[in-house]
């Protein structure tokens, strides 16, 4: 495409500052006769001239303190600041039928940060070449048979599940855990790289196999009464029952035996495999009650998320645990940073206790190929230091197993973790891409426990950034969905923001509000008559009560659905993705919501865009995902591995995009230094493309084609930029129309400030509040201003105490002390109120400027 350069020449001339450029305030404490107007007059001027005397001061911008504004660039911001003040002379005031004061429309082309060179320091190291974790190609040694497991099950995989070759991590872990069933193991792989089978198909191994030794005897080792043999933890619903669709699945190999017998085929008798292995689920959000008849029924493999399973566990007094023999910690690095921590200590605790009862009571049975105690085992693609703490307190002698390449540089030092292995494990290690064994790490030097420390992502995985200031940030969204989300594309896509309110706000606004024939008749007038009289004076009525409510019952033009129900909505159709569906995933949706949204967006062909938060993050296997977008940037780069980690699944392709604000591009660097290869997508392609289709239906429904095509390119300029400003100004309208549109609008405002100010502390350098325009960022949530001070005064006072407290709070490794957990669990769950499963914290925030009076 050709360069304008026409959107992104963020470097508009340089803002007046906060203080003065708020015409009402300078009014306000100016000493004028002459009324109102005559003060806002008086006002205006001065800050004309300030904002003059500062551009003519002002240094440049931080970010281009060391390389001097090229001759072009300088062109570039006078023009955009020409640019700006011909949309500013436009800007034309819009009543919010909510009764708010009217507002000015500010351009989005002005007052933008200067964008910063965007090219990234180069890695530290060179990126080591990560394969995809595709099935390898066929090995005698490779295979399931190979690796010992079960035939029945082999026979079961091929011929149900299609699947015939072990991934690397199953190649690497299967054996092993075959082999040592007492062994506690931490097993590590890229993101859809078959973890769940690698833990799964162990455990219903020794379960048949342990049927098949005992088919003699009174009692099945299989027998319900006996309870709960095996438990999975996952840390979200959706993941759970992921993994017993999985297991499902396995436990479903009696019919392939059946099916076989059948054929006449030699297999083992169904006669020595009587008793069906019982599956089972407990999660949040469904009927205890008849969760507790399962349990009493009995469940031999059960898969749980913590709080429901400790729920259960204290209250169920038929759930019977004595016998457990495996516990699988899925993604276990999240259930530690979750704040689950206390949760999974008591679920420990209580399991040892009735194990002990068990063994004193003589109820618990022996069997020779299960572990004597219990195998615990523990699952993520991003293990590391953090896992420590829990692994040593959860794992007795762990085995770490994980699955990765060669890194070509350290291939002497790998090698040498690899034959520690090889000796450790014996004939596991002919089929293990890589095992290192715990006693192996150790004795690697420290560049292999850097490159053990960096997290590998599939490399068919495309990684992109997109750099865009905040209050271009709506226009780019919806630019870039629409581009994702072509009709005949086969495309899904995955939208991760930080907040519930922000999923609800998107999702509502996305479905509803471009194009949304919500401008009432008096607005367009206004509009039309380009008054001069840019804003009301503060605290001017425009609406009586009355109209008001008019208003919000019946929004002129109809159609527009109304927002409480577009809440409850989990699938859409909106005409700002032509052809595609919209769902939407978060913590705080009814979990027949959480569901349908969920399977409706797994089952559809259509092109379809899940609005979510890092509730979908880790461990979701949705088909067929071809994008994700990080539009708000995740917590943790951990987080960062899984989201991307939603698509380019076992082999297949996938890009991942990430939204970052000007400010926000060291964040390149700390990605960088984690080997992950990022590279530049130009916002402006985006936008230009969104301008050119918006100008085209322009075109078209005034019946003159190709008019743009002809125009001087500074014509065209302007013209898209008014294209472009039309996109924002519908979604604007939009929420200033209703009430509870504004409600949404600032809610998810104020939540995702709150969001952004829990980052870690090692990226809070970055992601700082301080750095935030939060009149800009207001206007990407198609507000016009900030809602209030009052967020950021509040945020700032919170963060204030939050500071206080942990210079008072202990070492969060004073873990003996009384209260001691206390400290880590508060700073984990404030890092999870950035995600699915807090809110916010909106509530505590006073919405103050939309209050009816
Ligand atoms: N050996 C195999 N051959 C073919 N497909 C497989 C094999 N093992 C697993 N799969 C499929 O690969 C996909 C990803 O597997 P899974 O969800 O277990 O990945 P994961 O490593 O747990 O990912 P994440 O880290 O995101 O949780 C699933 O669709 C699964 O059915």
């Amino acid at each position: 495409m050709e360069d304008d350069g026409f959107v992104l020449n963020f470097a508009a001339a340089p803002a007046a500052p906060a203080a003065t450029s708020n015409v009402s305030t300078v009014a306000k404490s100016l000493n004028v006769k002459g009324g109102w107007r005559a003060k806002r007059q008086a006002a205006k001027k001065i800050i004309k001239t300030k904002a003059k005397e500062l551009a003519a001061t002002a240094p440049p911008p931080a970010a281009n303190k060391t390389a001097p504004a090229s001759d072009a660039a300088s062109k570039k911001r006078s023009s955009a600041a020409a640019f700006g003040k011909t949309l500013d002379a436009s800007a034309k005031k819009s009543k919010p039928a909510s009764g708010a004061k009217s507002q000015v429309v500010s351009s989005l082309f002005t007052s933008n940060p200067e964008l910063p060179e965007t090219t990234a320091p180069p890695p530290t190291e060179p990126i080591p070449e990560v394969p995809a974790p595709a099935p390898l190609p066929t090995f005698t040694a490779t295979t399931f048979e190979g690796c010992g497991l079960e035939p029945v099950l082999c026979a079961h995989l091929s011929a149900k599940l299609k699947v015939t070759r072990p991934t690397p991590i199953q190649r690497a872990s299967l054996p092993h855990l075959l082999q040592f069933a007492e062994r506690d193991t931490v097993l590590q792989a890229q993101t859809g790289s078959g973890k769940t089978l690698s833990f799964l198909l162990p455990i219903v191994h020794r379960l048949i196999r342990a049927e098949e030794q005992y088919q003699h005897h009174n009692v099945s080792p299989l027998s319900r009464s006996l309870g709960t043999l095996a438990i999975i933890l996952a840390p979200t619903r959706e993941l759970a029952k992921q993994i017993e669709t999985v297991l499902n699945q396995l436990l479903a190999y009696r019919n392939t035996l059946a099916a076989q017998a059948e054929k006449g085929a030699e297999t083992p008798s169904t006669t020595k495999h009587k008793h069906w292995i019982v599956p089972g689920i407990v999660i949040g959000g469904e009927k205890k009650q008849s969760e507790k008849a399962r349990l009493r029924k009995g469940v031999n493999i059960l898969v749980s998320t913590p709080g429901r399973l400790l729920d259960h566990l204290k209250t169920t007094q038929s759930f019977e645990v004595g016998n457990l023999r495996w516990l699988v910690l899925d993604e276990a690095d999240r259930l530690l940073d979750l704040g689950f921590e206390e949760t999974l200590r008591d679920i420990l605790k209580i399991l040892q206790e009735r194990k002990d009862a068990a063994t004193k009571g003589r109820r618990r049975i022996m069997v020779k190929s299960w572990p004597a105690g219990r195998q615990t085992i523990l699952c993520s693609a991003t293990i590391q230091q953090g896992i420590q703490k829990l692994a040593e307190e959860t794992l007795d002698d762990p085995a770490f197993i994980k699955a990765e390449t060669k890194d070509k540089k350290k291939g002497k030092e790998m090698k040498e973790v690899k034959d520690k292995a090889a000796d450790v494990d014996g004939e596991t290690a002919e089929s293990a891409e890589t095992i290192a064994d715990d006693d192996a790490k150790k004795k690697t030097d420290e560049d292999v426990e850097k490159t053990e420390q960096r997290h590998s992502v599939p490399t068919q995985l495309k990684q992109s950034y997109i750099v865009c200031p905040a209050k271009l940030r709506l226009v780019t969204l919806v630019g870039l969905l629409r581009n994702l989300a072509k009709p005949g594309r086969q495309s899904k896509i995955i939208l991760f923001v930080s907040t519930t309110d922000s999923v609800d706000f998107h999702f509502h606004v996305l479905a509803n509000g471009y194009k949304a024939p919500a401008r009432h008749a008096e607005d367009e007038e206004e509009e039309k008559d380009g008054n001069e009289d840019e804003e009301e004076a503060e605290g001017e009525e425009v609406d009586g009560e009355e109209k008001k409510k008019k208003k919000r019952e019946t929004p002129k033009g109809g159609e527009l659905a109304p927002a409480d129900k577009s809440l409850l909505q989990t699938g859409a159709e909106t005409p700002t993705l032509p052809g595609a569906l919209l769902f939407k995933l978060h913590g705080s949706l009814p979990q027949s919501a959480r569901a349908a949204a969920y399977e409706k967006f797994c089952s559809t062909k259509q092109p379809s865009i899940l609005i979510c938060t890092d509730v979908a993050a880790r461990g979701l296997d949705l088909p067929d995902v071809t994008d994700i977008i990080q539009y708000d940037p995740p917590a943790d780069v951990k987080d960062y591995v899984h989201r991307i980690g939603r698509t380019a699944r076992l082999g297949r392709e996938g890009r991942a995009i990430l939204f970052l604000l000007p400010s926000e591009m060291e964040y390149l660097v700390v990605l960088r230094d984690q080997a992950l290869k990022v590279e530049e997508m130009k916002a402006d392609d985006v936008l230009k493309e969104l301008a050119e289709s918006k100008v085209k239906e322009g075109e078209g429904a005034e019946g003159g084609g190709g008019k743009v095509g002809k125009m001087r390119r500074d014509q065209k300029k302007k013209v898209f930029e008014k294209a472009l400003m039309d996109v924002q100004m519908e979604f604007e309208r939009f929420v200033l129309a209703d009430l509870q549109n504004v409600e949404l609008s600032q809610k998810a405002f104020t939540s995702h400030i709150r969001a952004y100010a829990t980052h870690g502390a090692s990226e809070r350098h970055i992601f700082h509040v301080k750095k935030l325009h939060l009149g800009h960022i207001a206007k990407s949530f198609a507000l016009r201003e900030a809602p209030t001070d009052l967020a950021l005064a509040s945020l700032a006072k919170k963060k204030e105490n939050e500071e206080d407290r942990k210079k008072k709070a202990p070492p969060p490794d004073a873990k003996s002390k009384p209260g001691a957990g206390t400290y880590k669990r508060k700073a984990a769950m404030l890092v999870s109120s950035a995600s699915e499963f807090g809110d916010g914290d909106v509530k505590s925030m006073q919405i103050k400027r939309f209050k009816r009076k």
